[in-house]
C-alpha cells in the first residue's frame, strides 16, 4: 500500500528527511513517534501529496507521488486525519461525512453537493463503525472534542481509501477519549484492510495500539520493529537530541533495515551503538 525508497526532503537548506526507506501492507497500524521537528508531518505531508519530496521512490495507494497526480484521483485513495478534525461545524455530522465523499462524485454533483442514496447509506455506515449513526443528523458544533474525532474518522473511512495518514489524532483529547478514538480507528482500518500512519507523540498509545512502531529522529528513521521491541535503548535512539546517536542508529553497522529486501514488520532491529544509548 505504501512503498516508500530513499525518500529526501529540504525546505530551502533546511534537510528535513534524509532517505526514508519504508512499506506499509494492507491492514497494518502503523505509529510514527520521533521529537517535534523529526519530520514526522513533514513526511505525511509527502504521503499525502502536499508536499513534494526533492527525491527517492513514493507510492501510496497505487499512485506514484513523484509523478504528476490529480488531488481528487489522490482523495479516491488516500484519506487524512487531522489533529484538530477540519469539520465544518454548522453542518450535520452526516454532511461533514458526505464530504468524503467528495473526490468520488461528479465535478457537478460535488459542487451542488448532491449524494446519492448509497452515498448516504455509507456515510451512516461509518458514522455506526465509530460508534455516532444517532448523531447523524445533529449539528457537529454540538459534539464533544472525542466525537468530532470519531466524526473525521467516519469522513475518512466514507473515502473509501486504501490508506489513512493520522497526524497527531489524539493530541488534544483526554486518556480515556483518546483511546477510544485510537481503538475505533484501529479496530476500523483493520476490518477494511486500511494500511494507516498515525503521527502519535504518546509512547503508551503506541504500544497498546500500533501493529508496528517507527520512530524518526533528525529526518532519520532510528527504529522500526514490533511494539514490543520497543525497549528503552530504542526510546533513546527515537528521543535522542544528540546529531551523533541519530547518525549512528542509521550507520551501515547498525542499519534498520531488515537483511534481505524491504522493511516489514517487526524485520528491523534497533541501533544498538553506544552513541545511541
Ligand atoms: N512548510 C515548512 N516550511 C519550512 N520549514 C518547515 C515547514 N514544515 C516543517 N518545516 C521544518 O521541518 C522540520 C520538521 O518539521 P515537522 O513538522 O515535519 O516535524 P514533526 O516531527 O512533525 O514535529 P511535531 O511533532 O512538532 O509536529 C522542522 O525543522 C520544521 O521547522
Amino acid at each position: 500500500m505504501i512503498t516508500i525508497r530513499n525518500l529526501r526532503k529540504s525546505y530551502g537548506s533546511n534537510h528535513v528527511l534524509h532517505g526514508i526507506d519504508m512499506d506499509v501492507k494492507a491492514g497494518e497500524f502503523v505509529v510514527m513517534l520521533g521529537l517535534s521537528g523529526a519530520g514526522k508531518s513533514t513526511l505525511l505531508r509527502c504521503m499525502n501529496g502536499l508536499n513534494q519530496p526533492d527525491s527517492g521512490t513514493l507510492q501510496v495507494g497505487g499512485i506514484d507521488l513523484m509523478q504528476t497526480h490529480s488531488r481528487r484521483e489522490l482523495a479516491r485513495h488516500v484519506a487524512m486525519v487531522f489533529q484538530h478534525h477540519n469539520l465544518v461545524h454548522r453542518l450535520s455530522v452526516r454532511k461533514n461525512v458526505l464530504t468524503g465523499r467528495l473526490g468520488q462524485v461528479g465535478t457537478l454533483a460535488s459542487v451542488l453537493q448532491f449524494f446519492k442514496h448509497s452515498d448516504i447509506a455509507l456515510a451512516d455506515q461509518c458514522l455506526e463503525r465509530v460508534g455516532l449513526a444517532h448523531k447523524a443528523l445533529e449539528r457537529t458544533e454540538a459534539l464533544s472534542g472525542g466525537q468530532m474525532q470519531r466524526v473525521g474518522i467516519a469522513r475518512a473511512l466514507a473515502q473509501q481509501p486504501q490508506v489513512i495518514l493520522a497526524d497527531e489524532p489524539v493530541a488534544s483529547l483526554d486518556p480515556k477519549t483518546a483511546r477510544r478514538v485510537l481503538q475505533y480507528l484501529r479496530d476500523a482500518t483493520r476490518e477494511m484492510g486500511i494500511a494507516v500512519v498515525c503521527n502519535l507523540h504518546q509512547v503508551d498509545y503506541a504500544k497498546e495500539f500500533g501493529d508496528r512502531i517507527v520512530g524518526l529522529s533528525q529526518g532519520r528513521m532510528v527504529f522500526d520493529g514490533a511494539p514490543a521491541q520497543l525497549d528503552d535503548a530504542a526510546l533513546n535512539a527515537i528521543y535522542s537530541t544528540d546529531t551523533q546517536a541519530a547518525d549512528a542508529a542509521t550507520s551501515p553497522s547498525h542499519s534498520v533495515h531488515a537483511p534481505t529486501g524491504p522493511w516489514h514488520a517487526g524485520s528491523a532491529q534497533l541501533a544498538t551503538s553506544a552513541g545511541a544509548m
